[in-house]
């Protein structure tokens, strides 16, 4: 074996050696300036590309030669990239692309290599990268459509002179880029004419994006608004993840149950509204945000204010455009037109022709109060339709369902005897006495019942079940 005599020598031979011996194991090689200009490509390279002849790419910038090449980047970052998968029409090449520095180190331009010009030598490789691409995109497309709305004002029925104003309001805030409230009782709507405004407005191409603040527990309700940082969490938020403020960039974000927030947490969406920048739990870096909110109350937020529990600026902040949806039992001439346009809706569902009302049921249904309104009759319709199979529903068959209308129980019936059952009625009655006293108010239909708000989002949607009403 030779001593090395002259390092240099042996250097400046290994790197030629080397990159033509990489030139000539390669499908193709290229070679470019600081400014990013061809100076030299292979014969094999400049046929594979269809080029006439190598040197007419010489002196032209790389991506007139190689319109997706990242050589450039190489060039400005002086960072290497050893493995790529690069596209040329229908063809995909696996590229390795490397920066050329002078003896002080400067960056004087990059070489590239086409390692192959099919992916079937890195078959493994590739078809695990198609695999995932695939999966992101199907991922990508569900999230999309997650954050499509629903509902458009055409789904908002009514003709009644009340629901006639609360659209024609909607309609003007849709126009308008400020906060917009909501106040109503449970079930009037309020997610459906939020959802309506934001697809009438120009924002309905970018995301809708509902939170339900009643239903989060308040230690969570911060991360769940403006992120988390990586690693202030541990388990499945070790990577952080982002707010749903940052979800709903360039959208809406509707905060339902506003009136449930801790007072902490109302001191930074205030500021959030203010700068229009989140900063994430456990981070120091704020991001600008492009969100327009609408917020929804079923509780009287002037009421919640004066008690101390509702910061005053931020009501004020909110009801820029106040709107008030009626209850049910304020509209009861739509009634007839709701009960047809659910029944519809059932019978799509279920496959089987609609089911109508006899007149008397009509004026069943027309005396009652409705303290859960339009989510209620949903679910009192669905019950009695599953229960029967008359095609003309009547009076009978809903004072079995209407907690008021019930009949008492006479001497002789039969008795429940299974506890579950017995429990679960005395649960379902408990809780509609108690939404009926507070006039459809959780926060207090809770207090009443000696229960939290969340205990009382799990019982409601344990006990009726009301299909595809809440998407958070
Ligand atoms: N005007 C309407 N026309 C037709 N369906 C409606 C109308 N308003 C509400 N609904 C139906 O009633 C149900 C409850 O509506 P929604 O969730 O919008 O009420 P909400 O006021 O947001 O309730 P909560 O305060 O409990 O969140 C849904 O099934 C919805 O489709």
């Amino acid at each position: 074996m030779g001593r090395l005599k002259d390092p240099d020598a042996i250097r400046r031979i290994a790197k030629k050696s080397l990159f033509e011996g990489l030139d000539g194991m390669c499908e193709g090689a290229i070679i470019i300036d600081r400014d990013a200009k061809v100076v030299w490509i292979s014969d094999k390279y400049a046929a594979r590309l269809g080029l006439a002849s190598p040197a007419s790419a010489v002196g032209k910038v790389v991506e007139d030669v190689i319109p997706n090449s990242l050589m450039r980047e190489v060039v400005r970052t002086g960072e290497p990239m050893m493995l790529d998968i690069m596209q040329f029409g229908p063809d995909s090449f696996v590229v390795m692309r490397v920066p050329i520095k002078d003896e002080r180190g400067r960056i004087i331009g990059a070489a590239g290599f086409m390692i192959f010009d099919s992916l079937k030598h890195l078959h493994p490789l590739v078809s695990k990268f198609q695999r995932l691409e695939t999966q992101l995109a199907d991922t990508q497309k569900t999230l999309a459509e997650e954050r499509r709305v629903k509902y458009t004002f055409t789904n908002f029925m009514g003709s009644s002179p009340a629901a006639m104003e609360t659209k024609r309001q909607a309609r003007r805030a849709a126009q308008a880029e400020t906060t917009v409230l909501l106040l109503g009782e449970t079930g009037t709507g309020k997610e459906v004419l939020a959802q309506a405004i934001h697809a009438a407005s120009p924002r309905a191409h970018g995301p809708f994006i509902g939170i339900n603040v009643a239903a989060i527990p308040d230690t969570l309700l911060e991360s769940e608004f403006f992120g988390a940082a990586a690693s202030a969490y541990t388990g499945a938020d070790k990577r952080g993840r982002d707010g749903k403020f940052v979800l709903a960039n360039g959208g809406t974000l509707f905060l339902d149950e506003v009136g449930d927030m801790p007072m902490g947490v109302q001191a930074k969406l205030l500021r959030v509204l203010q700068e229009k920048e989140v900063e994430p739990l456990g981070s120091n870096r704020v991001a600008k945000v492009d969100v327009r909110v609408i917020a929804a109350s079923s509780v009287d937020l002037r009421q919640m204010v004066s008690m101390g529990r509702f910061r005053s600026d931020l009501y004020y902040r909110l009801s820029v455009l106040p709107i008030e949806l009626p209850p049910l039992r304020d509209r009861i001439g739509d009634l007839e037109l709701l009960c047809d346009h659910i029944l519809e809706d059932i019978s799509r569902a279920s496959g089987r022709p609609p089911r109508e009302l006899t007149p008397t049921a009509l004026a069943v249904l027309s005396a009652y109060s409705w303290p859960g309104n339009i989510r209620e009759l949903r679910n009192v319709l669905e019950q009695v339709t599953m229960n029967s199979d008359n095609a003309r529903l009547s009076a009978e068959e809903f004072s079995l369902v209407l907690p008021r209308l019930a009949p008492a129980s006479r001497p002789g019936d039969r008795p429940t005897l299974r506890l579950a059952d017995v429990v679960a009625d005395a649960e379902r009655h408990a809780i509609k006495s108690a939404l009926a006293a507070a006039e459809g108010k959780k926060i207090l239909a809770a207090e009443l019942l000696g229960i939290s708000r969340a205990t009382l989002y799990q019982k409601l949607s344990a006990l009726a079940p009301a299909r595809g009403d809440r998407r958070h």
